[in-house]
């Protein structure tokens, strides 16, 4: 569903990542495990268009998307929960969620959003700067899911939220595979979650994956080995 071959990125003259390759595969969920620096964001940027790709090529159900703007992407089939979430903190949650409606004929937010994700029903009046950050997580991710992805991205979605909430957004993240049957691609440094969401490991050291694993047979003590530093 998602191909990425040969992908090289860089910023100036500094070159971050040194030819990725690697597939997502229809209802599969990957995760690309890596301490910080090691490229992730850069991959996910590059992904999504958001940072141009110097040599390489990406495509989404085989359309290729390399050189495509971002906008483009999403009409192919791509979503991204950026890291930090990015919600807009003045919009109520409703309006949040429609933002990712904007290309699309109806501001319609789709009953199986607010199925998924209960707390943001219960919340959808407030301001999207007043939820926690467990439940802004979860709002980037409705946000993500109405452009009705094939490809999902999520950059550390566990960054800065409680274990409890983790833990949450793990059971979302299987329950909208087993839903849409679609490829999740989330980027991560905790083993934990990444062992419960992910079918395939791949950990990214230097702007190289150095190490890909099926989760059944992760040496979880080898992968760790990778994210201390
Ligand atoms: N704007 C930039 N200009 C130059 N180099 C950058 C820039 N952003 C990132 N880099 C470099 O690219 C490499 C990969 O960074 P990247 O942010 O992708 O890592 P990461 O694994 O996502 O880390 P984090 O978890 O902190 O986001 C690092 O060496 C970093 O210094």
């Amino acid at each position: 569903m998602l191909e990425v071959k040969d992908l090289f990125v860089a910023y100036g003259q500094s070159e971050a990542l040194h030819g990725i390759t690697f597939e997502g595969r229809e209802n599969e969920t990957v995760a690309i495990m890596g301490r910080n620096g090691m490229g992730k964001t850069t991959l996910f940027k590059s992904l999504m268009g958001v940072m141009p790709v110097k040599s390489g090529h990406i495509t989404v159900a085989g359309q290729e998307v390399t050189r495509d703007e971002s906008f483009r992407r999403v009409a192919k089939g791509i979503a991204y929960v950026p890291q930090g979430r990015m919600i807009f903190p003045t919009l109520s949650v409703e309006e949040n969620i429609q933002t990712g409606l904007e290309n699309s004929r109806t501001r319609q937010i789709p009953d199986d959003i607010y199925a998924l994700f209960p707390v943001l029903w219960d919340m959808r009046r407030r301001k999207g700067g007043n939820l926690s950050g467990g439940q802004q997580q979860q709002l980037a991710i409705a946000r993500a899911l109405v452009t009705d992805p094939k490809v999902l991205l999520l950059d550390e979605p566990t960054e800065g939220i409680q274990p409890s909430i983790i833990k949450d957004i793990a059971k979302a993240l299987n329950e909208i595979r087993k839903l849409r049957k679609i490829t999740i691609v989330v980027s991560e440094q905790v083993l934990s979650f990444a062992m419960d969401v992910a079918d395939r490991l791949f950990v990214i050291e230097g702007g190289r994956l150095v190490h890909e694993t099926a989760r059944a047979d992760t040496d979880q003590d080898r992968v760790k080995a990778y994210l201390s530093v």
